[in-house]
């Protein structure tokens, strides 16, 4: 298989993003979601006529005479007749009768009589009134965010139907990479693998695990054949070396990509697994495996490429074949390179606020900037 042109590579992932099931989940672990199906009001809001001020439910004429106290989650006070207030909460269900609420602010009060301007109606708020019963708040496809979470549990919604976040197992190889600590001679500290939960998370899709894998073609086959995630992500194992065993296990797989024209990061795969499930391949090199993240991983998980585009400013050397992947930050003048851009470190995208595409064989012009998480 050739190699793939970065732009065609990151179509193909993006044409293979394939959304979950729908499914009933609970409100804790849907944010971010999509709705997959309208969300319907099960209660009226509010759920009956209640005070919206702390003061005196009144009927009829003042002076009023003090019958007694409601609090919000109290026992309601049946009704009131003319010439008679009870004390009440903001909250609380105002009983039969009640033809305003006079707030304590406004009210002249000795602990039996109450005196004070009650305007019909004031300070009630109606069942129903702000988000009548059954009502079509927010239409399918909405993303869950704080505020629906929010309103679907006014609402009396303990689950809600949405297209579920596609599940994503990390599997890190290496007999060289260590976990924690400083790493010892001949050994290199994980990078790949605290980077991706949060990469994974912006690019919507739900970490499901990271499995820490030697290098082995046998122990490589089996961590996959245990997994059941939507898109499985390999770390390592891309290249052609005498370690990297993920194309001897992909000889059952339909393997879409195998290598794209792209500095850093070429070595890179995309796959479907005998399951369904999808896999990319990223190299070991950290910064080469974020350009490859960005290439096909975040477009496999759904999330959009906003097109943005700006001048470059600054000296940026365009590679003949390959599209280049160039940390750079925003200014007035234009996206300037931070440098630092090695394939084997990060310091350069974590100084960046975008990578540019630097397309093969650039030589001016403005250039798409790929947004970093
Ligand atoms: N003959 C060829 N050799 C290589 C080619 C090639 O085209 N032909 N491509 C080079 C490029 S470019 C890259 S990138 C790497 C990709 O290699 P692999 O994906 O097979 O990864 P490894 O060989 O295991 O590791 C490469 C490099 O990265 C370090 N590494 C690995 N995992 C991690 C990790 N989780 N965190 C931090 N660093 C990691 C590893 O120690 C190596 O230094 O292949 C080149 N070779
Ligand atoms: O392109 Mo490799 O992917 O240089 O590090």
């Amino acid at each position: 298989m050739s190699t793939l042109s970065w732009e065609r590579a990151r179509a193909l992932a993006a044409a293979h993003a394939r959304p979950p099931a729908p499914a009933d989940l609970p409100l804790a672990e849907v944010y971010g979601c999509r709705l997959a199906e309208p969300l319907r009001a099960l209660v009226p809001v509010p759920g009956a006529d209640v005070s919206a001020m702390d003061g005196y439910a009144v009927r009829g004429q003042p002076p009023w005479r003090l019958v007694g106290r409601v609090l919000a989650g109290g026992a309601a006070y049946p009704s009131l007749a003319g010439g008679e207030a009870v004390e009440i909460a903001t909250g609380a269900p105002v009983p039969e009768g009640t033809a305003a609420v006079l707030p304590y602010e406004a009210a002249d009060a000795d602990g039996h009589w109450v005196k004070g301007p009650a305007e019909s109606g004031r300070h009630i708020r109606r069942r129903g009134e702000d988000i009548p019963e059954h009502a079509v708040v927010l239409g399918a496809g909405t993303v869950v965010t704080p505020s629906v979470l929010g309103l679907a549990a006014g609402l009396g919604h303990d689950r809600l139907r949405v297209v579920p976040k596609p599940a994503v197992s990390v599997l890190v190889t290496g007999d060289e990479v260590v976990f924690a600590g400083l790493p010892g001679p001949g050994r290199v500290r994980d990078a790949i693998g605290p980077m991706l939960p949060g990469l994974v998370e912006w690019a919507g899709g739900r970490l499901a695990g990271v499995v820490r894998l030697p290098d082995g073609e046998r122990a490589l086959r089996e961590a996959l054949a245990g997994q059941d995630a939507d898109v499985v992500v390999v770390c390592g194992a891309s290249s052609k070396g005498p370690a990297d065993h993920l194309r001897a296990v992909l000889r059952d797989a339909e393997v879409l990509v195998d290598g794209v024209a792209v500095r850093p990061g070429h070595p890179q795969i995309l796959a479907r697994l005998a399951s369904g499930a999808m896999l990319a391949g990223l190299p070991g090199n950290p910064f080469a495996a974020l350009g490859a993240a960005l290439t096909l991983l975040v477009p496999l998980l759904g999330r959009p490429y906003r097109g943005e585009t700006s001048a470059l400013a600054g000296p940026v050397r365009a590679h003949p074949r390959d599209t280049r992947l160039v940390p750079v930050r925003r200014a007035e003048k234009g996206a300037v390179p931070v440098g630092h851009d090695r394939p084997g470190s990060l310091w350069g995208a974590a100084l960046a606020e975008a990578l540019a595409a630097v397309p093969p064989g650039w030589c001016g012009g403005p250039v798409e900037l790929i947004e970093l998480p």
